[in-house]
């Protein structure tokens, strides 16, 4: 029986997602199970390893359920993860010996600084990519090592692994037989070295981090292994695997050097296609692998965004002035302007351009006058602020002059954001049919190498624009609101 479907993995920071697509990049099911969220202290975040297993694999189970799907309909699995998230586990039980400690937690902040009063900074970035910052995973490893008792004398003896969260997805589809994870993972590390590929000597020796807990490094599009036959019955391929943001570049097409796309979910990350080239920014972004395929590498510019949806959440969960998100749309749009208000959602620090880990939210510009509407519409502005901060330095570091962005992310639903966004850059913004790109980067990863899809020409014929907007601002306008952000930015600086 020939084979109808590819199975995508999306294991993101507030849910998991499982989503099967056919042969045309069409959606045929679905499902979406969310965990829970652990916050030990101001600033940290944590996520229980066996809740995420759990909720991935219940949702893949259901999404195949809803369809009657057989495993024998399902030609591969693809994987795609919240990236830097870091888990390690024992390898004989494979119990995690602690909470996985999520990319956004700040914990790691003074090993961050120690690592630059020791002079890494320019090390670090010539050779992994990335800027020394909590986000990554190399000071959580050196965090849990350090402070979970008797860890580190497991880890020395070879009773410990590490992972993103593609590895555990992987160790545990396979019943602990395979411990790997992809090039796009392992570049968000910053213990792994982008222009040798292979794990950094140095770094491991700075944070102490034996390198037989590490994973195989592989390429983003092969044949890993089989899921162990009694999971769903019968054995199903795993062949694909990224971390989500390079999965949302690769779904969204962006196969030639200067494009550009851009994901608005809990954070917002844009990323460009550099091809084989691994540019090097001097405006605060971050180089790193977009994929491994067909035996090469290909690199990107990426500036992370850490707080874009997540500040809509706050607005329902925290102030409770929404019942959903979707309703920020309708009271954003009640009012002309935001009254001179802006939000800087700086609840984690700031990532890029800014990288200031001690950076903390604020609400400015408040008078007599503003009200709910104002604060809702700032909150959406802040997200459109935000990508023009980063686009601003991709411009600069990669001289070319964007004149389309493709966006894709749940909170691409938004209108309101998206037309905002077009007149705030002054370019066109482009959402595409399939917003789930992330999911079917994952899925063409694993179809591409199970011949499922035969090349990325054939693939390419399966996109198709949902809606473009276009811009409608003056100059003078755009300006001033945006000196009012960066006013605003500044005196969200250096505060915790
Ligand atoms: N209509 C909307 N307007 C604004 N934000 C929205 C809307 N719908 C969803 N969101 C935001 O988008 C995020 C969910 O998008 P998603 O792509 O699923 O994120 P992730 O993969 O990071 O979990 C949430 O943070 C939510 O607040
Ligand atoms: O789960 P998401 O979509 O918020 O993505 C998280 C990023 O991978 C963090 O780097």
């Amino acid at each position: 029986m020939s084979k109808k479907y590819i199975l995508a993995l999306d294991q993101g920071t507030t849910s998991s997602r499982s989503i099967i697509f056919d042969r045309n990049g069409s959606i045929i099911s679905s499902s979406q199970k969310e965990f829970t969220q652990i916050y030990p202290q101001p600033g940290w975040i944590e996520h229980n390893p066996v809740e995420i297993w759990e909720t991935q694999l219940a949702s893949a189970k259901e999404a195949m359920k809803k369809i009657n799907a057989d495993p024998s309909d399902i030609a591969g699995i693809g994987i795609t993860n919240q990236r830097e998230t870091t888990v390690l586990w024992d390898k004989n039980t494979g119990v995690p010996v602690y909470n996985a400690i999520v990319w956004q937690c700040r914990r790691t902040a003074d090993i961050c600084d120690d690592l630059k009063e020791k002079g890494y900074s320019d090390y670090i970035k010539e050779n992994t990519g990335l800027i020394i910052d909590a986000y990554f995973s190399g000071t959580k490893i050196k965090w849990i090592l350090d402070n979970v008792e008797g860890v580190r004398e497991k880890a020395e003896n070879g009773d410990i692994l590490f992972g993103t969260i593609d590895s555990w997805l992987v160790w545990n589809l396979t019943k602990g037989k395979v411990h790997i994870t992809d090039y796009s993972n392992a570049s968000r590390t910053m213990i792994y070295n982008i222009k040798d590929l292979k794990w950094d000597d140095r770094i491991l020796k700075e944070l102490d981090i034996p390198e037989l807990i590490l994973p195989k490094v592989v390429q983003s599009s092969m044949f890993y292994d089989n899921t162990y036959k009694e999971l769903f019955g019968e054995e199903i391929p795993i062949s694909g695997m990224a971390g989500d943001q390079q999965s949302a570049l690769f779904g969204q097409l962006c196969f030639q050097e200067g494009m550009v796309k851009n994901t608005y979910g809990t954070g917002c990350f844009m990323l460009m296609n550099t091809g084989e080239k691994a540019v090097t920014s001097n405006n605060g972004l971050l180089t790193t692998i977009a994929w491994g395929i067909d035996n090469k590498i290909e690199y990107a510019l990426e500036g992370s965004i850490f707080v874009a949806g997540a500040s809509i959440q706050w607005l329902r969960d925290e102030l409770k002035i929404i019942n959903d998100a979707a309703d920020s749309e309708y009271f954003a749009s009640k009012v002309e302007d935001t009254n001179g208000v802006y939000v800087v959602p700086a609840f984690t620090g700031l990532g890029a351009p800014h990288w200031d880990m001690y950076a903390r939210g604020a609400i400015l510009g408040l008078t007599r006058g503003a009200n709910r509407n104002h604060i809702i519409r700032a909150t959406l502005e802040s997200i459109a602020y935000q990508t023009k901060d980063v686009i601003g330095s991709m411009i600069e570091d990669s001289g070319i002059n964007l004149t389309v962005l493709k966006v894709d992310g749940g909170a691409t639903a938004n209108n309101f954001l998206m037309q905002f966004q077009s007149d705030i850059l002054d370019v066109n913004v482009e959402r595409p049919e399939v917003t789930e790109t992330t999911a079917l980067g994952a899925a063409y990863l694993a179809g591409l190498a199970v011949g499922f899809w035969k090349s990325k020409g054939e693939i390419s014929q399966n996109w198709s624009i949902n809606r473009k907007f276009k811009p409608d601002m003056r100059q003078q306008k755009r300006d001033e609101l945006y000196n009012g952000w960066k006013k605003a930015v500044e005196r969200s600086k250096n505060y915790a």
